[in-house]
Parts: structure tokens; C-alpha cells; sequence
């Protein structure tokens, strides 16, 4: 894991020192994991600066810390803002105000796909690969072992726009996981996964826990909590830690 590197809600480097002062145990650990990523106080409102525009207030205050080694589950009712916080907390788009600090790379998969309909899959894993900084060798070895492990080695020179909807989210996933990031951020991973998949799914987000890799993952609806460590809830703009039994 790289050093520590803190950053403002746009992604930019700022000093840690401001950043992190009112923060509780900064820097710190939480059973057995120590933080890899933190956004603090983070508000975001959308719209209202036109005239018969309504402004969308969306987040008011958040703070959430991810652990390395542990899987974090952000739930909400639809429109709560889930992935305005996950974009946020990827560097993808910025708060109005409040810090986010990362500590090491960052995975960032989206809800909906970012892929080009016109690569293939293989150029869609060079592409991402390469924005990474990983050689070619590199690259094979791991697109090989991601779609190995989820299943589309068959699909690895069709086309995006020719893949199935479920292919689709697993290359979405899968290139979010390139360059091994030190924290992923899911934003509704499984849509469309048949149930081999989600299986799958779970085994590899296990194994990149154990590896020490602070996961994320939002949904509207989580199926089986007892596979999270911790999760939240996001309500009337604020994030709350759910209670194991909740
Ligand atoms: N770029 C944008 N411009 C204006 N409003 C936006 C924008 N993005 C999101 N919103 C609004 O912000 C609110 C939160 O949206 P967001 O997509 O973050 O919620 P969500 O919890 O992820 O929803 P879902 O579960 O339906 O995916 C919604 O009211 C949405 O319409």
C-alpha cells in the first residue's frame, strides 16, 4: 500500500493536517483494519443556480471511514444519493464541501458501465490497464484471472456492444479491479449477475478481503448483511452505521 496521500472532494491533494483534525481516531484502526479511505462532513447539493431550477440537496454532512480488510455495505432507498457518495469518494466528481482522504489506489466501479461499445473486451482491459500504469504482461495475467474467476474468457474479443447485459457488468467490474486497488468502490456490482456469478462475486470480494483490499459496496438492497462488516445507511442526506442485527 502506498503512503498516505489526503485529499480535498475533487480528488486533489491537500495537507493532511487541517484535513483530518476533527476527525475521530484519525488515521486510526477499527477491528483490525486500518482506514484506507475517509470522507468527512461531505455535502453535495445539486441544481437551483438557474432560474426555475429546484436545488437537490443530497448529502448534508456525511462522514464514513472503509477499512482495509473489510467490506463496507452503503444502503439507501433509490434517489438517496448512494452513488453521488461513492462518485465523490472515487474522485469522479466533487462535494461542495467536506475532504476526502484515500490512502492508497482506488477501484471505482459504476453503476452504469463507462465501457466503449467498440473495443473488444481484450482492448477494453489494455485501455484500462495501460490508464494504470501496467505493462502488457501485467495486464494479460490479470484479465486472465478476472475473467477466469467471473466467467467471460469466452467473451474476451467480442465487442462491448454485443456483450449480454450480465457480460457487460462483469467487465465493468472487472476492469475496476485492474491495477489491484488498495480500495474498491462498488456502486450496485451484482445487477444482473445470474447466481453462479453473484457466488463468484462473493468469493473474489472475500479473497480481496483477506488481501487486505477495503471494499465498498452500495445497494438498494443488501441480500445477506451477515457478509459486510460494517454497514451504513444513507437517509435524509446523512450516513448512519447500521446495528448487525438492523
Ligand atoms: N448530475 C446530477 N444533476 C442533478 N441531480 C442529480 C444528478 N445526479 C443525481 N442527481 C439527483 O440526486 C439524487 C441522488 O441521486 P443518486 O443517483 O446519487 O441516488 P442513488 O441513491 O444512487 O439512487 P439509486 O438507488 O436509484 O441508484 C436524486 O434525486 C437524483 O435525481
Amino acid at each position: 500500500m502506498s503512503p498516505d496521500s489526503t485529499h480535498d472532494s475533487s480528488g486533489h491533494a491537500t495537507s493532511r493536517g487541517d484535513a483530518t483534525a476533527d476527525a475521530p481516531d484519525a488515521g486510526g484502526t477499527r477491528d483490525g483494519g486500518n482506514v484506507v479511505l475517509r470522507g468527512t462532513d461531505l455535502c453535495k447539493t445539486y441544481g437551483g443556480s438557474l432560474p426555475f431550477t429546484a436545488a437537490t440537496e443530497v448529502l448534508d454532512g456525511v462522514n464514513v471511514e472503509l477499512y482495509g480488510g473489510q467490506i463496507t455495505g452503503i444502503v439507501g432507498a433509490n434517489g438517496s444519493g448512494k452513488s453521488t457518495l461513492l462518485k465523490i469518494l472515487a474522485g469522479i466528481d466533487s462535494a461542495d464541501s467536506g475532504t476526502v482522504e484515500r490512502i492508497g489506489d482506488v477501484g471505482w466501479c459504476p453503476q452504469s458501465s463507462r465501457l466503449y461499445e467498440r473495443l473488444t473486451v481484450r482492448e477494453t482491459f489494455e485501455l484500462f490497464g495501460t490508464g494504470h500504469g501496467l505493462d502488457d504482461d501485467a495486464i494479460e495475467d490479470r484479465m486472465h484471472d478476472i475473467a477466469d474467476r467471473l466467467d467471460f474468457v469466452s467473451d474476451l474479443d467480442t465487442l462491448v456492444e454485443d456483450l449480454s447485459g450480465g457480460n457487460r457488468q462483469k467487465v465493468n467490474l472487472g476492469v475496476s479491479l485492474v491495477h489491484e486497488p488498495d480500495v474498491l468502490l462498488l456502486d450496485e456490482p451484482y445487477t444482473g449477475f445470474d447466481w453462479e456469478t453473484y457466488l463468484a462475486f462473493w468469493e473474489l470480494t472475500d479473497d480481496l478481503k483477506a488481501s487486505g483490499t477495503g471494499i465498498a459496496i452500495v445497494s438498494h438492497l443488501l441480500r445477506k448483511r451477515d457478509r459486510f462488516d460494517r454497514v451504513y445507511e444513507l437517509e435524509d442526506g446523512t450516513l448512519r452505521e447500521a446495528e448487525r442485527d438492523e
